[in-house]
């Protein structure tokens, strides 16, 4: 193939910081709040999230569009760039640190190298002048990767793994790869630097079922040949089903719900969560059962100040969810944020 590695006089080869993760690292995400500057002043796209990344665990994050998944993925990156700010809290990763407090080139290295990331709209985050095989060799050298050959082979194999020709796709240019190429090139570039923890932005969006489940399982299979703690967002509650150990469902800014994906989706206590997974319809049984919810998400200008930032679509509303935002109550391995749901996980009663 064309793409020549020659290793140039000028690349400074950076050892890896000592303080390198070099197994899956634990993140410890603390009362992050993310806002944006809007014509009506700084607004919360997320509010006060605590959030734990177990090592080693593949943990989904689920919402409908607008509540927040995408900042959280970059907040983990210190990666919300402005009109956004990261107003408060605190993103620990073992070996890393707080990543807040990163800035310039630490935080440069820390990105790619131990952060592997695929933001939203990968498809269009390659750079059209030059090849895909030249941005994976930029890539290295910026990284500091000395032996560029081996960098190459790793490539080609993670894009082999995904179905595609990866001598052919290193050659290729953006125009020349479909959507659903350049969303898996973007999930090779976040995986090939052998980074520990991995940010997947809604990965499969692009893909048709049966390679959004070749590449599901792909991510699942390199997660746990590498000891990898990885943290996939997406909107469809499929996707987590099928990949996740651990699941956070967003609402409004705020992680209503969190606990193990199979506990989550058998029993959901939220009742956000019991609504979106309602609407979705099942593959065996009475399509007109999937009941979407009612009403729409709200936006950074709609999200209520005080008490519960569901409650407009909540059909268990109660006179406190005006007033008072619904504490994170542990149920055991469970999370839950809701009036409604008294300690020990039962749902008060369904009014509506
Ligand atoms: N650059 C920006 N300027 C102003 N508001 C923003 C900006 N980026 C995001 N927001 C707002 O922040 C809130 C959270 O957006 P975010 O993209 O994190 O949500 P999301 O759950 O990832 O949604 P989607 O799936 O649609 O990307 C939304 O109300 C969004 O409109």
């Amino acid at each position: 193939m064309a793409v020549s590695v020659e290793t140039s006089a000028e690349t400074p080869v950076e050892p890896m910081p000592e303080s390198a993760p070099k197994t899956a690292p634990g993140v410890r995400v603390g009362g992050l709040s993310v806002v944006y500057k809007t014509p009506a002043g700084e607004l919360p796209a997320i509010a006060g999230i605590d959030l734990e990344l177990r090592p080693g665990t593949i943990t989904g994050v689920v919402g409908e569009s607008g509540s927040g998944k995408s900042t959280l993925a970059l907040s983990l990156l210190n990666a919300v760039q402005p009109p956004g700010r990261i107003a408060a809290g605190s993103v620990e990763i073992d070996g890393l640190g707080d990543v807040v407090g990163l800035r310039g080139e630490e935080l440069r290295k820390a990105r790619g190298r131990h952060i592997g990331y695929v933001f939203q709209a990968a498809q269009n985050s390659l750079n059209p002048l030059k090849t895909v095989g030249k941005q994976l060799l930029d890539l290295g050298r910026s990284h500091g990767v000395s032996d560029l050959r081996a960098l190459v082979r790793e490539a080609k194999e993670l894009l082999g793994r995904m179905g595609l020709d990866g001598a052919r796709v290193l050659d290729s240019h953006q125009h020349e790869l479909s959507g659903g190429m350049r969303q898996r090139v973007g999930i090779m570039l976040a995986l090939v630097l052998n980074a520990h923890l991995v940010v997947l932005d809604e990965p499969t969006t692009a893909l048709d079922m049966i390679t959004q489940a070749t590449i599901l399982r792909i991510i699942r299979e390199v997660h746990e040949e590498r000891g990898l703690t990885t943290m996939v967002i997406t909107h469809d509650l499929g996707v987590v089903a099928e990949v996740a150990d651990r699941l956070a469902v967003m609402y409004g800014g705020r992680v209503v719900e969190q606990g193990p994906t199979h506990e989550v989706l058998a029993t959901p206590r939220h009742p956000y969560t019991r609504g979106l997974l309602g609407a979705i319809p099942r593959l065996v049984g009475d399509i007109d059962e999937a009941r979407a919810l009612p009403g729409r998400p709200p936006t950074l200008g709609t999200v209520p100040r005080e008490g519960c930032v569901f409650r407009e679509r909540c059909a268990l509303r109660m006179d406190v969810c005006e007033t008072v935002e619904p504490p994170t109550v542990a149920d055991g391995p469970r999370l839950v944020a809701c009036h409604a749901v008294e300690a020990g996980g039962a749902v008060r009663e369904e009014s509506a």
